[in-house]
Formats: structure tokens, sequence, C-alpha cells
């Protein structure tokens, strides 16, 4: 694996995880608090902390981090339902003195083979910048919606939301983290995460200092079914504002919402858009097709835009290709280019009947369809459309009409998206 000079690759310990978040502040602008620090060994897993050490003294100090890198152990749902194990990277930063001498570089060649040790098929991240994470093999899988609602937008009716229940606390991570867990394993979308491991996934639902901006402290509300069975919740904070005459004009930030059914997203779209005293509700991240868009009278008045959302970069094609489904039957020979990893390259022979895929090396065999596995980690989730990509040039049709009939078997029915940000 190559290394940039100077510089040696390390696993960090809990010990120095302040020394970690003090090279991320200098990829992202912020004071962690020493609670955060906590925070952090908690939710990252032994082993998927790693750094950039000096080792040159013409570098620097020798001993000091100079780039860090973050993975959580994901489980991300793919069309069809099922879930695949894949790795979050997160937090990559690379000290301002330090930068452009191959640190993400090394980094990057590191976290992707450790995925692979893992069994992991593919990592997910969700980039500071698109043009910096292409020339790693990710292409951007799902995009989002933001939307800034105002209070009080009517919604159309859905049945069954009036017999729900609704608790508007305090974020809690130890009363709520298994609520969360619960909903985020029932929403059926392509993208979203979850850990196998209750304790990291309720972890995930803290509370960090660096992400509070001039907000108050997360708040949660829960929609909780007859019987009690949680079926949505969104994480949000508060902003006061007041106009120049004295009218209340706040925001609620909603930065993390699941609902697994169409009465629980009613009922706590209505509770979100009916708090005292604010004037504007903002969510993000949402799918391209949520609920709430077809929910409200007046889509319009949601200002929805258009952002990236997670990045894939598939690092086992054939457990990749076999876990997913597929929408119409196809077979079809597909090459991948992969200059990382060479047994992800060649030709692969993709059938699928009744949805299930079967994918197996197809050594000598003329592709019908050419891609490289950046595209593949594109249109994986169904996210955009083979045809889409083949039309700015990035998918090449080799049998005619074999891209079309590919291109409809790798749609999704729902739009996928990561509802939590890493
Ligand atoms: C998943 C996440 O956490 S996303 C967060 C990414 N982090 C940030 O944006 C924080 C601020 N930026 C940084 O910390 C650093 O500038 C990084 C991490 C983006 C790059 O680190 P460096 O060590 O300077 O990158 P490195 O020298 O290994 O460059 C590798 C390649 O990426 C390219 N590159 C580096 N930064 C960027 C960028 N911001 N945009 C586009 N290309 C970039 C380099 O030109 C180089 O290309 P090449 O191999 O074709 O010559």
């Amino acid at each position: 694996m190559s290394v940039a000079p100077g510089y040696r690759l390390i696993s960090v310990d809990d010990a120095r995880m302040g020394e970690m978040l003090e090279v991320t502040s200098w990829g992202f602008p912020g004071d962690p608090e020493p609670a955060d620090l906590a925070e952090w060994s908690r939710m990252l897993p032994h082993g998927r902390a790693r750094a950039m050490e000096i080792e040159d003294p013409q570098q620097g100090d020798v001993g000091t981090l100079a780039g860090v890198a973050g993975s959580f152990t994901f489980r991300m749902r793919v069309p069809g339902g099922d879930l695949v194990p894949v790795a979050g990277l997160t937090g990559v930063s690379v000290h301002t003195g330090h930068r452009r001498r191959g640190l993400l570089r090394a980094l990057m060649a590191d976290h992707l083979a450790d995925a692979r040790r893992r069994g992991e098929v593919a990592s997910a991240l969700y980039a500071a910048e698109s043009t910096i994470y292409p020339r790693f093999g990710y292409g951007l899988a799902a995009r989002q919606v933001d939307v800034r609602v105002p209070r009080g937008a009517a919604l159309r009716d859905v049945a069954g939301s009036a017999e729900l229940t609704v608790r508007v606390e305090r974020l809690d991570r130890e009363s709520h983290g298994r609520t969360l867990t619960l909903v985020q394993r029932r929403v059926s979308r392509p993208g979203t995460m979850t850990l196998d491991d209750d304790v990291a996934l309720e972890a995930r639902f803290s509370d960090p200092s660096t992400e509070r901006r001039d907000s108050e402290r997360a708040r949660i509300a829960v929609v909780e079914e007859p019987g009690g069975a949680p079926a949505a919740y969104a994480i949000f904070r508060r902003t006061d504002r007041w106009t120049d005459e004295g009218m209340p004009d706040g925001t609620v930030h909603v930065t993390q919402l699941a609902a697994a059914t169409p009465a629980s997203a009613h009922r706590l779209w209505s509770v979100l858009l009916d708090i005292d005293l604010m004037g504007t509700v903002t969510a993000a991240p949402l799918a391209t097709d949520d609920a709430l868009l077809w929910m409200l009278e007046d889509m319009r008045a949601a200002l929805p835009r258009l952002r990236d959302n997670i990045w894939l970069r598939i690092v086992d094609v054939p457990a990749a290709l076999t876990a997913r489904e597929y929408l119409c039957p196809v077979d079809a020979v597909i090459q991948i280019d992969d200059p990382l990893f060479p047994d992800n390259a060649g030709p692969w022979r993709v059938t699928s009947r009744e949805g299930t895929g079967h994918v197996e090396a197809a050594p000598g065999e003329e592709p019908d369809v050419v891609l490289s596995v950046q595209e593949l980690g594109a249109v994986y989730l169904g996210g955009v459309s083979l045809e889409s990509l083949a039309g700015a040039g990035l998918v090449e049709e080799r049998t005619p009409g074999a891209l079309h009939a590919l291109a409809a078997a790798f749609e999704s029915t729902s739009a996928p998206v990561s509802n939590l940000f890493f």
C-alpha cells in the first residue's frame, strides 16, 4: 500500500481521540468540546479511527497527527430490501500544513482495503466537495432535497394519522436510542443506514456541540402507533427570532427524520409544522420523492433544493450485484473497469429472474455494456439511470438494445437516500 513519505498510518485509540479531533477541526472549522471526545470514542468502532502520523522531522513534529479518517460499520438497505454491510467514511481531514502530499490518498487506500477485509460490499460517504472522491471510484448514488416549509402549510389528509400519538421531548440517547433503531430498521428505502449493534446506533443519535451552531440542544418528536410501537421520529433544534415589529419568526431545523408508514409521516409533519413561535421548518436530508412533498397541498411552498446525498464506492462487485433486486428479467454481460481492485474488473454476467440476481465472472465474453466502478456506484441504488450516464458519455453500449434493458433492471421503485448524516 502506498503511504505518503515521511508519514505512517496508525490506528487512533481513545487516549488520542483529542488529537484526532484537533486535526478534524482544521478540516471542519469548530472547537470540539471535551464531551465530544467521549462521543467520538463511542461512535467509532475499534480500529476504525485512522490517522497519518508524522515520522520524518522534515515534515514536522514527529509523532504528531497530520491527517485523520474514521469509518462506521453500517448496514445499508439496497433495492429489494436486503441490508448489506457497508463502511461509512467520515471526518476525513488533513491538517492545513500537510495538504497535497498524498495523505488523503494513503488514508483512502487504507480505508478501502480495510472495508474489503471486513467483508463490506461498498464504502459510502457524504462528500465535502464533489470533486474529491470520483478519483477513488465513488459515484454519486443518491441525491437529497432540502426543504424550507412555512409554518402552518396545509397537508392533505392521510387515513389513520389522527389515531397516532406523538411525544415531543429533549433528545436523550439512553431513552430514545432504542426507539430510533426500531424505526430506522422499518424504513425500506434504499440507502437507509442501520447498525447491527444497538449501542453503536444509539451513539449515532448523539448531540455533538459541533453540529449545534446557533441552535439549542436537540429535541425529538416520536410518533407511536396504538400499542406503543414507534413508527416515525424527527430530531430537531429551534432557533429563536423575532421581527423588528415584534412578531415571532423562529425556525425549526429538522436534522434527521424517518417515517415507516404514510400515517406516521403525516402525523409527524402535522406536529413539526405547528410549533409555537416558529415561522419556518427546514428539513434535510429528504429523498427526492419524500412523502412530505406529495402530502403538501402546495408542493412548491416547500422550496425544495437538490443536493448530493451519499457517494458510493463498490468494493466487492459480485457481492454487491447479487445483494440487490432487479426490477425486470435481465441477462447481460457488463464490463467493469476498476484500477484499484483488479478482481472487480472484467466482464460479469448478470442474470435475474423474479428479482433475484445472479452474478458470475464471464472471462472472454464480449461485454454488452461497459462502465467504470464509479458509474456502478452511481447506479447501484437506483438513484440515476444507466441510460442517463450513457447520455453523458460515461457508459458505453456495445450491444444495441442491451443498455435499455439493463437500465430498467437497475431502477428502484423509490428514490434512494440516507436520512442519517455521517
Ligand atoms: C467523507 C468526508 O469526510 S469528506 C471531507 C473531506 N475533508 C475536507 O474537505 C476537509 C478540508 N480538506 C482537507 O482536509 C484536505 O484538503 C483533503 C482531505 C480534501 C485532501 O487531503 P490531501 O492530503 O491534501 O490530498 P492528497 O494530497 O492525498 O490528494 C489526493 C488527490 O486528491 C486531489 N485533491 C485533494 N483535495 C482536493 C479537493 N479539495 N478537491 C479536488 N481534488 C482534491 C489532489 O489534487 C490529488 O489528486 P491527484 O492524485 O490526481 O494528484
